[in-house]
């Protein structure tokens, strides 16, 4: 597939389809860009509510993050455009949707499956990090899935270059913020890439078993999270259990490196080629 022509990119170029979900700041529809036929995501940012979220610049990082990231486990953006009121997102279309329904219908993953969708999240995350790009926002929610079954990381909204001690203030769910993201004081805390090990323990642990580890009130939550107070179910195998205890460490510099990860026996186990 060639890029699209570089002349002006605008909306009459596309066919709209159906809508494929709603995010807090938009919809995103399925797309065909007329002339080649090519068929990709199209998210509809409305510049007002952008406004009003401040989060215009944010928007602008994501475009320029994301559009020199080329990975089979990294939902591609190939391309921005606005008219007066919009900015449209030109993303890959992921075949089989946002992971965490299946997550949600099936409860759980067998081991196997997580141990497979971990192992690809961990390449994902190498590669994002060999690139000095923490995604920071690594949770069910920002996970797609092509049509072959392959994990896509996508949304890199709140992704930043490292190191970083911007703080934002985050929307949505706190169950996956690693601790030295939680306000601790005043103390101006740096954070590096460690950030997404921990959202990556706290996703092996939600595949495995079906609800966040700190899952609670937003208060215990966060008090929970700096604890690092979790119990693992005994259904949960010691090759499993021992891989979420190496991430989930509440000191960043003691998180197993993503190479342990790839290489832990748990992944092996599951992933051995040709599986
Ligand atoms: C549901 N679905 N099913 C199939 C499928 N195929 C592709 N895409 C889908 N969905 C869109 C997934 C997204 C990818 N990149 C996004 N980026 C974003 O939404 N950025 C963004 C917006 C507003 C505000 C901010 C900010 F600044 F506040 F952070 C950042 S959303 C699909």
């Amino acid at each position: 597939y060639d890029q699209p022509s570089t002349k002006k990119l605008h909306l009459g170029m596309f066919e709209i389809g159906k809508a494929l979900g709603k995010g807090k700041f938009g919809r995103v529809y399925l797309a065909k860009e007329r002339s080649s036929g090519f068929i990709c995501a199209l998210k509809v940012l409305h510049k007002s509510e952008l406004q009003q979220g401040g989060v215009q610049k944010q928007v602008r990082r994501e475009i320029e993050i994301q559009s020199n990231l080329r990975h089979p486990n990294v939902l591609r953006l190939f391309g921005h455009f606005h008219d007066s009121k919009r900015i449209f997102l030109i993303l890959e279309f992921a075949g089989k949707g946002e992971l965490y329904k299946h997550l949600r219908k099936e409860h759980r993953f067998p081991e196997w499956k997580a141990a497979q969708y971990i192992a690809q999240m961990a390449a994902a995350l190498k590669y994002l990090h060999k690139k000095h790009v923490i995604h920071r926002d690594i949770k069910p929610e920002n996970i797609l899935m092509g049509i072959h079954g392959e994990i896509k990381i996508s949304d890199f909204g709140w992704s930043v270059h490292a190191p970083n001690n911007r703080r934002q203030t985050m929307c949505g769910t706190l169950d996956y913020l690693p601790p030295e993201m939680l306000v601790t004081g005043t103390q101006e805390n740096f954070y590096s890439e460690k950030v997404d090990l921990w959202s990556l323990g706290v996703l092996t642990y939600e595949f495995l078993v079906g609800e966040a580890p700190f899952e609670d009130t937003p208060v215990m939550t966060q008090r929970r999270i700096r604890r690092g107070e979790m119990t693992i179910p005994s259904f949960i195998s010691p090759e499993a259990r021992d891989l979420i205890k190496k991430l989930l460490v509440l000191d960043p510099e003691k998180r197993i490196p993503l190479e342990e990860v790839q290489q832990h026996p748990w992944i092996i186990k599951h992933c051995m080629k040709g599986e």
